[in-house]
């Protein structure tokens, strides 16, 4: 349990020198096997609207660099409990949408095969479907709690199937999904009309607001979500425009009305004891970033996913 290697002792190597890796984490290469890897997967040919979250992997690492070990929020030492690594990047091709998808769903099952959990770093939403595709073949369908202003249910962009808005309803179409508990949380904003909600539900998706979290508490929040998933193998799926433009500026498509980092961290906090089995953090765009703000945001949600997956037991494989 303490021998899996950790980030090096901050007090020798400073946390700004060398190259980063998530949490300054050994890459996959530099240990004998990995429990939990951080996987970039920097692609954005599925926006609909500002690009630039192909460069989201580099800049969740810069803004990781602070991390610390231990997890007073979880109670764990992640990196202690479990051998995490960097996996690097997958090289994702950005002029055919369906081959990086493809390959995507292949590396994240190689992933799995091997017994390695993934908390992977986008990229845009589009990433979320392989992913799904990879958990499901490994787990069966799987329960689903999307943290997003935006239903991503929607049916086509420009007559194309396979974008950031539509990841979700592909998901249920392909039976990839528990849809008996499938929840988005954070949503606000505009919709093309009111049949996007009428249709999401339809899919069997629930929804917690943003305005319902504000009014509800956090606490109530992740124990209706907790109630929802049971002990379902979970996937969380966390687009950063859930946050509040003030919290997470650096995104392809903001809603004002968000999310506040705090409110987040402690819902995903509350899903302590939930049999989670994959995430991912999606829609990091650093050319809109400013100070860091929404990469630091990003990585101190993926260590908090890296800490719950540490947190659950082996036995699910
Ligand atoms: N950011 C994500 N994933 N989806 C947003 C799609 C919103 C739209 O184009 O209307
Ligand atoms: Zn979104
Ligand atoms: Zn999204």
């Amino acid at each position: 349990m303490t021998d899996h290697i950790g980030p090096p002792d901050a007090s020798i190597l400073p946390r700004y020198s060398g190259i980063a890796t998530f949490a300054r984490l050994p890459m996959l290469d530099q240990a004998p096997a990995a429990d939990i890897a951080v996987l970039g997967a920097p692609f954005d040919t599925g926006v609909s609207y500002r690009p630039g979250a192909r460069f989201g992997p580099a800049s969740v690492r810069a803004g990781s660099r602070l991390l610390r070990p231990y997890n007073p929020g979880l109670d764990v030492s992640p990196f202690q409990e479990k051998q995490v690594v960097d996996a690097g990047d997958i090289g994702l091709n950005p002029y055919n949408i369906g081959a990086a998808i493809e390959t995507l769903q292949h590396e994240a099952q190689q992933f799995g095969a091997r017994g390695t959990k993934l908390v992977t770093v986008g990229g845009d939403h589009t990433i979320a479907l392989p992913l799904l595709r990879a958990a499901a073949a490994k787990h069966g369908p799987v329960a689903l709690l999307h943290f997003d202003a935006h239903l991503d249910t929607w049916d086509t962009y420009f007559g194309e199937p396979y974008t950031h808005g539509t990841p979700f309803r592909r998901a249920v179409e392909e039976g990839v999904l528990d849809t008996e508990a499938v929840c988005h949380v954070g949503t606000r904003g505009p919709l093309y009309g009111r049949k996007d909600l009428d249709e999401d539900e339809r899919l069997g998706f629930g929804i917690i607001t943003s305005a319902d979290v504000l009014r509800r508490g956090v606490d109530e929040v992740s124990d209706a979500l907790r109630a929802r998933i049971g002990n379902r193998p979970l996937y969380v799926s966390i687009d950063i425009d859930v946050l509040d433009p003030a919290h997470a500026p650096g995104t392809g498509t903001p809603e004002a009305g968000g999310m506040t980092s705090r409110e987040l961290l402690e819902i995903l906090r509350g899903l302590r004891g939930t049999k989670l089995v994959g995430a991912d953090v999606v829609e990091v765009a650093p050319a809109y970033d400013h100070a860091e703000i929404t990469a630091i945001a990003a990585a101190h949600v993926t260590y908090d996913l890296v800490s719950l997956l540490a947190l659950c037991g082996d036995a699910d494989g």
